[in-house]
Formats: structure tokens, C-alpha cells, sequence
């Protein structure tokens, strides 16, 4: 077998606070992250959310320290994985490509490039796949692949999602049942769930399989970890004012807290490594929400990070899709998309029909924006004419 090369995909944070604005702009820079309906409004939009967003973002990377562990930890998951697999007899370099910030999957190719890789395993660092995240990714990939032919050589394997390892599974399991035996009394701690959402028009207009993959995952861990508490699944991180999946963290903590539950361990499903939302958004926040909600005991499962089972499992994972047939970018980056029709008129009439008003919207949208930017920048038509 020639060079063999494995690129572990992720998301990327801040690892400084100057880094939090152009690390945002970056993000909602994606497509698969603000889905518009018209692709040149994307930078300019991007530009604005995340200069909105930057403060209160810095804010929360300065109750972490200053910055996500995001990359620290992925680099030590990554030599994790090149080690075992070296003792598994298989030599093999681990990149890292992260989406939004350094090292850029684009570095990561560069690299594998360098180093003449000839057959490469591509891993998401997440377990379920979702569009906005693995998605997006291996769109970015397919366009880099497009972009240079050289690339052509290397014989490239993707791995959508691997919730369902055994490995995994066990892993989490194992982190869970730590926790719940040091609970006061282990048998009635509610076990919660706390994934990350999406908005839930992926779901049900663009075919995500996020959320049942979720739900899936969710169960199997259940299976696993074989204890008689009950358990909930609820949805976290919402940006934005559209409908997110449901219920939302902060009120399925408050509906089990007018419950009367006193217990609860939190498990963070969505994410392999700890981030923001685990230590600030779980940790500070919903642990706030809890306590306000008369739940006295409140325990985080720690994320998986380099815990054995989990590392043995991911280079079990890599080995089997060395030894398995391609699956290549187009085979997974478009899920089957719902046919959906958004507005029943096809064709303009005049009149205040459902067009007109689609497109009064649009309009007033647009408006608005730009009188957002002028309001933000200090320049634009209404200062021009001293109107501002
Ligand atoms: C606005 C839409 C967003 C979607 C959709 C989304 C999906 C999604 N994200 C993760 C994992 C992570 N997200 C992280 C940061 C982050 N994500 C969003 C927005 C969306 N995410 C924002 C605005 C931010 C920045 C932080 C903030 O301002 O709140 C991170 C990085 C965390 C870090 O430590 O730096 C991760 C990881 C998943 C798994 C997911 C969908 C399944
Ligand atoms: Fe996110």
C-alpha cells in the first residue's frame, strides 16, 4: 500500500479573542451554515452578523480563558490516532482540516499533498452527520478536488458518520455511568441529552438526516449503558430568530425542574472534544438555569476527548475503511432533498397575490439591511444626503 494519510475534519474556534470576529464572519460565510436566497447577500450578511455577534461571543471565550480548546485537543487526537495505529501495524500520517479556522482544510491538503499521500481516509470529527457541519466540509473538499486535478491521484475514502461504532458507544457509555455513580442516588438522576440544533428547515426542507441520526444515537447509548434512569433529548445552541429542532435545552431543564427532578447528569452528544458550549454554554449557563429550577445536583459529562476506548475505535474505524469500497464526495454530499414548494404561484400576476407579498418581504428585507450596514459603517445614501 502506498503513503497512507488520514484527515480528521472539524469546525475550528477562536484560540484568541481577536480571533472571534473573522473567525465568525468565516462561518456565516457558509452557505451550509445561512442558507440565502441570494448567494452575493452571503458576505455582506456574514460581515454583519458577526460584527453584531462578536461581543457577545468574545464574552463568552473569556469566561473559557480566552479561547476554545478546539484545536489543542483535536491535535491530540489526532497523534492518539497515528500512534495506535502504528502499533496496529499501519503506517499512517493524521492531518487536521478544520472549517473555519487554522490549521484550514485547505493547509490540510496542502500538506497531504507535500507528503505525497496516495490513499487518504477522510474522518468528520463529528458522529452524526449533519449539513452544516460533516456537509459542509466534504462540499468544501469536492470544490478544492474540482479545483486541481492533481488531486485526482489520491484514492480518497469518506466516512459520512459512525454514531452507531460499538466503540463509541461504549465510550460514552462508560463516561456516563462514571457519572452517574457519583451522584447521590445514581438510580434517579435523569440522564439529558443536550445535542446541538439545527434549524429545523434542514431537516424538513433540505433532508437533513440530522435529527434521526440524533435520535438513533440517543438510543443506542441507552441500549449500551443498560441503567433503568429515565432519560430526555433536548436541542442546544440556537443562533437566530427561525425555528431551531425542539424541545430547547433551556426548557426541558425548567419542565423537569417544575417536575420536581433534582438530579440531573447533562450528556453532550454532538461533539467529540470540549468546546464553547460545553464549558460555557452547558457548564455556566443551563447549570444557572437548572439551579433556578430547583435541581440541585447538576453533573456534565466530560466529552470524549482521547479516552481509549474511543482512540482503539476510530483506528479500528480507519483500518476498515482502507480495506472497503470508495465512497466518494458526490455519494454523500448531497442527502435526498425533500421536494418542497416553497410559494404555490409560478407565474407574476398583478395584484397583492402571494408573489407580490414574497417579494414586498424581500424587498423590506434588503432595506432593512442596508440601513443596518449605514447605521454600523456611517456611510451610505442617507448620510450622503444628511439624512443621517
Ligand atoms: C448559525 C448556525 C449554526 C449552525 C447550524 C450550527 C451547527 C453546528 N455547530 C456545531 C458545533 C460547533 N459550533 C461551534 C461554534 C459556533 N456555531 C455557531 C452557529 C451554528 N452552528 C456559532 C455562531 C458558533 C460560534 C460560537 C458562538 O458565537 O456561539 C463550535 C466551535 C466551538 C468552539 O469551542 O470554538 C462547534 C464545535 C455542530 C455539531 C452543529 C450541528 C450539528
Ligand atoms: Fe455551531
Amino acid at each position: 500500500m502506498g503513503r497512507v494519510g488520514v484527515l480528521l475534519l472539524n469546525l475550528g474556534g477562536p484560540e484568541q479573542l481577536g480571533d472571534v470576529r473573522p473567525f465568525l464572519f468565516n462561518l456565516f460565510s457558509d452557505p451550509e451554515i445561512i442558507r440565502l436566497p441570494f448567494p452575493w447577500l452571503q458576505r455582506p450578511l456574514a460581515w454583519l452578523i458577526s460584527t453584531l455577534r462578536a461581543r457577545k461571543s468574545q464574552e463568552n471565550y473569556r469566561q473559557i480563558g480566552g479561547g476554545s480548546p478546539l484545536r489543542r485537543i483535536t491535535e491530540k487526537q489526532a497523534q492518539a490516532l497515528e500512534q495506535t495505529l502504528q502499533q496496529r501495524g499501519q503506517d499512517a500520517r493524521v492531518y487536521i482540516g478544520m472549517r473555519y479556522w487554522h490549521p484550514f482544510t485547505e493547509e490540510a491538503i496542502a500538506h497531504i499533498q507535500r507528503d505525497q499521500v496516495e490513499k487518504l481516509v477522510i474522518l468528520p470529527l463529528y458522529p452524526q452527520f449533519s449539513i452544516s457541519t460533516s456537509g459542509s466540509s466534504f462540499r468544501l473538499l469536492e470544490k478544492i478536488w474540482q479545483a486541481d486535478t492533481s488531486l485526482h491521484q489520491i484514492e480518497y475514502t469518506v466516512v459520512p458518520s459512525w454514531y452507531q461504532r460499538s466503540g463509541y458507544l461504549r465510550a460514552m457509555a462508560d463516561l456516563i455511568a462514571r457519572q452517574l455513580d457519583q451522584c447521590p442516588h445514581p438510580q434517579q438522576a435523569h440522564i439529558f441529552f443536550s445535542a446541538h440544533g439545527v434549524p429545523v428547515s434542514y431537516v424538513e426542507e433540505f433532508g437533513d438526516p440530522y435529527q434521526q441520526e440524533i435520535e438513533d444515537c440517543v438510543r443506542l447509548i441507552m441500549q449500551t449503558l443498560q441503567r433503568p434512569n429515565d432519560h430526555t433529548l433536548a436541542y442546544q445552541s440556537r443562533v437566530g430568530p427561525v425555528e431551531w429542532l425542539q424541545p430547547y435545552t433551556e426548557d426541558a431543564i425548567q419542565d423537569l425542574g417544575a417536575a420536581g427532578v433534582e438530579d440531573i447528569v447533562v450528556v453532550p452528544i454532538s461533539f467529540v472534544s470540549e468546546h464553547i458550549e460545553t464549558l460555557q454554554e452547558i457548564d455556566m449557563e443551563y447549570r444557572e438555569i437548572a439551579e433556578a429550577a430547583g435541581i440541585h445536583h447538576f453533573q456534565r459529562v466530560p466529552a470524549l476527548d482521547t479516552h481509549p476506548i474511543f482512540i482503539e475505535d476510530l483506528t479500528s474505524l480507519v483500518i476498515e475503511a482502507l480495506n472497503s469500497p470508495q465512497k466518494r464526495f458526490s455519494d454523500v454530499v448531497h442527502p435526498p432533498q425533500k421536494t418542497f414548494k416553497l410559494y404555490p404561484q409560478e407565474r407574476w400576476t398583478w395584484g397583492m397575490t402571494t408573489t407580490a407579498e414574497v417579494w414586498n418581504g424581500r424587498l423590506a428585507m434588503l432595506g432593512f439591511l442596508a440601513l443596518l450596514l449605514e447605521l454600523i459603517t456611517g456611510h451610505g445614501p442617507l448620510h450622503a444626503v444628511g439624512l443621517l
